[in-house]
């Protein structure tokens, strides 16, 4: 089974419009929707909810005050001064790391896990989807995101799927690494601004580290020419393809505003370009 992730450093580049496409275009994929902390590829792809699963990530310690001799250790030993006066947690400082009940000697101290998230496994028209809601204010996308994979390749087995398609998160973060790690190829889209080359180079950075082998889309290619011969220039230096170059077009707007993807909504010469990259990611795969 082969992984493609979706990525870009910079949000906003263009990924879901792309990978939402990719669902259309592959034949037999199962689509991860790795973007945790804003999933928007539901609101293309439409899904019917077949199975929730519970996400729970780090616990929060909870002391027992008719256990609790109040000697104090836990406080001096706490690095994140969760533990307040009158020896109540903070639940919104508690780290989780289990210290303060492993110092207590009076067993005062439990860690309580809660559900902070919830990962689905969906069917659409296309095939199947994988996706995911963090609860608001909540931390550990990476470890949600590692959820949405497991479950994904379990989905996939079970449907025959040949390859799972993830759209990763923006940035360069824990919920990135977690996108990338042990996938075949990384999808790098990017568009020529100074924020997009930046980060084009931080997450180029983040798949060498990891020893995964990327490509390149320059989306909205047309917006800056100097700047897109910068990324082309950088993709040679480094040995890294491009994929392809997309235009700057209203394809992606209305084609959202009637809730399709680009390739359900048109045969323009936007969708081929969009085709063409598809096309060159499964040589690559
Ligand atoms: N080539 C293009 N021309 C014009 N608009 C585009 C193009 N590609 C994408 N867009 C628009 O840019 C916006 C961001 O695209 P998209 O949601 O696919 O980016 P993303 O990288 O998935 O964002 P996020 O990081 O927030 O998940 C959308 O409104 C989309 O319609
Ligand atoms: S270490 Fe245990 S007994 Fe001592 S103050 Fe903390 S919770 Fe109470
Ligand atoms: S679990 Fe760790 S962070 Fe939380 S109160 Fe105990 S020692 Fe502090």
């Amino acid at each position: 089974m082969k992984q493609l992730t979706v990525i870009s450093g910079k949000g906003g580049t263009g990924k879901t419009t792309l990978t939402s496409s990719f669902a259309a275009l592959a034949e037999n994929a199962t689509i991860a929707d790795c973007d945790v902390d804003a999933a928007n590829m539901h609101l293309l792809l439409q899904p019917e909810i077949i199975k929730t699963h519970d996400f729970t990530a780090l616990p929060t310690a909870i002391i027992h005050p008719e256990l609790c001799t109040g000697c104090g250790i836990c406080v001096d030993h706490c690095r994140f001064g969760a533990i307040k006066e009158g020896f109540e947690i903070d639940p919104y400082i508690c780290e989780g790391c289990g210290v303060c009940e492993y110092v207590c000697p009076a067993d005062a101290v439990t860690m309580e896990y809660n559900k902070c998230g919830e990962a689905y496994e969906s069917k659409t028209r296309f095939g199947p989807l994988v996706h995911a809601k963090l609860g608001i204010g909540e931390e550990a996308g990476g470890k949600l995101v590692t959820l949405v994979r497991e479950i994904a390749e379990e989905v996939s087995t079970k449907n025959n799927c040949d390859t799972i398609i993830i759209d990763g998160p923006p940035g360069t973060g824990c919920s990135v690494i977690a996108a990338l790690t042990g996938v075949d190829i990384a999808l790098v889209v990017t568009e020529p601004t100074v924020a997009g080359i930046h980060d084009l180079k931080r997450v180029i950075e983040v798949a060498e580290h990891f020893d995964i082998p990327s490509l390149v889309c320059i989306n909205k290619s047309d917006i800056n020419d100097r700047k897109r011969r910068e990324i082309e220039k950088f993709c040679t230096q480094k040995g890294i393809k491009i994929a392809g170059e997309i235009p700057y077009d209203t394809t992606p707007t209305e084609a959202m505003v009637k809730g399709k993807t680009i390739v359900e909504y048109t045969d323009n010469s936007f969708a081929k370009c969009v085709v063409e990259v598809w096309e060159r990611v499964k040589e690559e795969m």
